[in-house]
């Protein structure tokens, strides 16, 4: 899948849900839970879905917040798979 343009980017992060980025050429979102237990759950639910999709997300996770950053490794930026995949991730987030 083709790495995407600047103003592609540009565009299609206005379409997101809130708190999406771009930072260092990747989509970034930081999530907050009440603890280690939600932000661990949230990574739980996000694995399946990026497996299925062959396509998943840099993690960081420090105790309640938990920090997605997606981009396409083998295409050296930001794709539509990104975008599609940080859709799905926000409605995981939402789950309790
Ligand atoms: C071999 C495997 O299909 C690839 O390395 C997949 C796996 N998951 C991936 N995830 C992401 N975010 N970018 C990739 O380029 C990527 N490539």
């Amino acid at each position: 899948m083709a790495k995407l343009s600047e103003q592609e980017i540009k565009e299609m992060v206005r379409q997101l849900p809130e708190g999406w980025e771009v930072r260092d050429q990747k989509l970034r979102k930081e999530f907050i839970f009440n603890d280690f237990k939600g932000s661990v759950d949230f990574l739980k639910r996000i694995q399946p879905v990026a497996d299925s999709m062959n396509h998943h997300p840099d993690v960081c996770i420090y105790y309640s917040k938990v920090i997605i950053e997606l981009t396409t490794h083998d295409e050296g930026g930001i794709t539509k798979m990104d975008f599609d995949l940080a859709m799905k991730i926000d409605s995981l987030s939402k789950v309790s």
